[in-house]
């Protein structure tokens, strides 16, 4: 990953505001650049709160072209050779500097120019490789896409494709092999463009323009041994600027042109803010809200190398959209592209890398890839097993909670019967210091057991005035003692004596030297009894306390138990998804490679055939070459003949010759 590179340009202020430097024009505010950092300053107060920015590089009036390309995009250029792709923008509000950051002047070049000529040079100096360079140039002129290579204007439609990525369907590319060449296209395309007058600028672009060039290359002399050939792109861009209408005193076409500028604007820095949040919350990515940021997809945020200039105009009166073109940059310093060499594949090649990946596939998915999940879903497994255990020991102490719960509410049930009892046999209500205290003896339970026996010992106790118990009263009831005592009002003394709490309260305290049994006081009977019953009660909401907790963790396991139930599930379900993925891939490059693999022996059977042929034809190529050795050597023997036959010729002839010319004077010596 790597961060796009942003740079802010200021141009200088324009020749009217430069010239009046009164308070009217010049403001109170002025920006600051100190290094690679930009601040606004209020030149009375110092520096405005939240009006600082840095970037990786800030450019001041003073700087040429040459120092801002050689800065922000002369690497790009090398990249680009490489193989990678590479975008270099001006993005600013209207009558910043972009067209002449990019396109710049005869005396300082701008950044298209020089690029051009770099990637030639590059080019020429790359020795072992082979290019092909081809350029088009296109704007985005009301939302309608146009070739500024051709005259007319065709509305041309965005595609996608596997292979090609997002492009210009119909967008003239032209091979080139100078830069001369591409400036006459260039000079073409600038014809064809939408420039328009306003008030801020006399050559306003009214569209966005992109000039790209296409750079193919292969390694030299090498004929399909598996190189991959590389396809990178480079697109050099000056947007429209953003304009205010008020400013610009638009109207008209101008108005309705604005109109698309800014809103094509407003979607690319909705993608750039989008890009700059953080991975988790980003989302979706609206590169499809705009053809600009269709066409720019890749640069930002994809497979591309990308560097922004973001110009801007340092008069007063711009502050605001100043302030807002260093906003963008900001947060275009945040986004990140993943840029990497683009490589085609021919078939010598894609059979050897698709047999490397088919190895890297088969040891994924039968070693580390496959022990990684299956250990995955041991360790879930053994949590479950764990937690399952966990539950159990839980119920079971839970169980015992219950039963330790139900007997200590049956005891606190007796002791209350006891006490009930204890209160029937004479002892009033009123003789508990509260009259709450007694109620607080019974559990909630113990009130509905003994309901009516309550009901029944207070209005007996209306109808008599009950005296203390004696301390001395015995286990058996003395019938006249009880008659003197309760003013003459006998009871039912056999139901007395029989009350077994009390009968057997009172057997178990005996006298300790004589063994006999001791009478304890009522009061004190009670007191233990009552304290028996707070302490069983405390004991009791201890353990309700207990049980809760119990309750409350055994539910807590048991939703552990369940999530760890759903992310084994999950998980089964993801490694079943990616062994799945994986082995359709692994399937796909087989059946890919054992195509290749037939094309391969197609091809080496044709080379077998080949070279059989070649060696018969060098056979007869020796044969004849013997042949022809023996017809030299004929020739030769012939000639040699031949050249003795004329030798033998010349002396006849010389011989003839010599005896016709003695002939003749003697011939004509015998005649008259
Ligand atoms: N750095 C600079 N040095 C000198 N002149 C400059 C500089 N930047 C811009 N200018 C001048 O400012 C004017 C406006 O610049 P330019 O046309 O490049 O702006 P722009 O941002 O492309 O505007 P628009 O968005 O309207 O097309 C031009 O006359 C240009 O020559």
């Amino acid at each position: 990953m790597e961060k796009i590179s942003v740079a802010v340009r200021f141009r200088p202020p324009n020749p009217a505001a430069a010239a009046d430097p009164s308070p009217a024009v010049a403001g109170d505010r002025e920006w600051r650049i100190d290094d690679t950092r930009v601040t606004l300053l209020h030149r009375s107060a110092g520096p405005v709160p939240g009006a600082s920015f840095a970037f990786d590089h800030v450019f001041d009036r003073e700087v040429t072209n040459e120092r801002v390309y050689g800065t922000v995009v002369r690497d790009l250029i090398g990249a680009v050779v490489d193989g990678f792709n590479a975008t270099a923008f001006a993005y600013g509000q209207t009558s910043s500097g972009k067209t002449f950051t990019m396109n710049g002047s005869d005396a300082d070049p701008g950044i298209i120019p020089r690029a051009v000529r770099d990637v030639f040079d590059a080019v020429g100096q790359t020795d072992d490789r082979e290019f092909l360079v081809r350029v088009s140039y296109m704007e985005i002129y009301n939302e309608d896409i146009n070739d500024l290579l051709t005259i007319e204007d065709q509305k041309l439609q965005i595609k996608e494709s596997l292979e090609r990525g997002v492009y210009v369907a119909g967008l003239r590319e032209e091979i080139v092999n100078n830069s001369e060449q591409v400036f006459e296209l260039l000079q073409l395309g600038e014809a064809n463009r939408h420039f328009g007058e306003t008030n801020m600028n006399a050559r306003s672009s009214r569209s966005h323009t992109i000039f790209r060039m296409v750079i193919e290359s292969s390694a030299k002399n090498q004929i399909d041994n598996g190189d991959p050939i590389r396809v990178s792109v480079l697109n050099l861009v000056d947007l429209a600027g953003s304009e205010r209408n008020h400013k610009t005193g638009t109207e008209g076409v101008r108005l309705n042109e604005a109109g698309y500028i800014n809103k094509s604007l407003l979607m690319l820095g909705n993608v750039i803010n989008k890009l700059s949040e953080n991975g988790k919350q980003r989302g979706h990515i609206p590169y499809r809200d705009s053809k600009l940021t269709r066409i720019l997809q890749p640069a930002l945020g994809g497979n591309a190398k990308t560097s922004i200039i973001c110009t801007a105009a340092p008069e007063e009166m711009h502050i605001e959209e100043t302030r807002g073109t260093l906003k963008f940059a900001s947060r275009a310093k945040c986004v990140s592209n993943c840029a990497q060499v683009n490589e085609i594949l021919t078939d010598a090649a894609l059979l050897k890398r698709q047999k490397r990946e088919i190895e890297e596939l088969r040891k994924k998915l039968q070693g580390s890839h496959s022990e990684g999940l299956e250990q995955v879903v041991l360790k879930l497994r053994n949590d479950m097993h764990k937690s399952e255990l966990e539950r159990d020991r839980l119920a079971m102490e839970l169980e015992e909670e219950r039963k330790l719960r139900m007997s200590l509410e049956h005891h606190l049930i007796e002791q209350q019967k006891k006490l009930d009892g204890l209160d029937n046999t004479g002892m009033s209500g009123d003789q508990f210091t509260d009259s709450t205290q007694l109620d607080s003896l019974k559990t909630p339970d113990s009130k509905y057991i003994p309901d009516s026996f309550v009901a029944r010992r207070s209005r007996y106790s209306n109808d008599v005035e009950f005296s203390p118990i004696p301390e001395n009263l015995g286990t058996t009831a003395d019938e006249d003692l009880w008659t003197r005592l309760n003013k003459g009002c006998v009871t039912d003394l056999d139901m007395l004596e029989m009350t077994p709490g009390l009968k057997r309260e009172a057997s178990l305290l005996e006298d300790a030297t004589s063994g006999a049994p001791l009478e304890e006081p009522t009061d004190a009977r009670c007191q233990r009894l009552e304290k028996g019953c707070i302490s069983d009660r405390q004991q009791l909401e201890e353990s309700n306390a207990r049980c809760a907790a119990l309750e409350k963790e055994r539910d807590m396991l048991r939703d552990e138990n369940k999530s760890l139930h759903q992310e084994l599930s999950d998980s089964k379900r993801e490694a079943n998804r990616l062994v799945a993925a994986k082995q359709a891939q692994l399937d796909d490059s087989i059946a890919r490679s054992v195509v290749l693999e037939r094309e391969l022996s197609r091809s080496r059977k044709d080379a077998e055939r080949l070279a059989t042929v070649k060696l018969e034809l060098a056979g007869q190529l020796d044969t004849e070459r013997q042949k022809m050795e023996e017809l030299k050597q004929d020739i030769q023997v012939v000639t040699q003949a031949f050249l003795q036959r004329e030798g033998h010729l010349a002396s006849l002839y010389a011989k003839s010759k010599a005896i016709m010319e003695n002939c003749k004077p003697s011939q004509f010596a015998t005649q008259p």
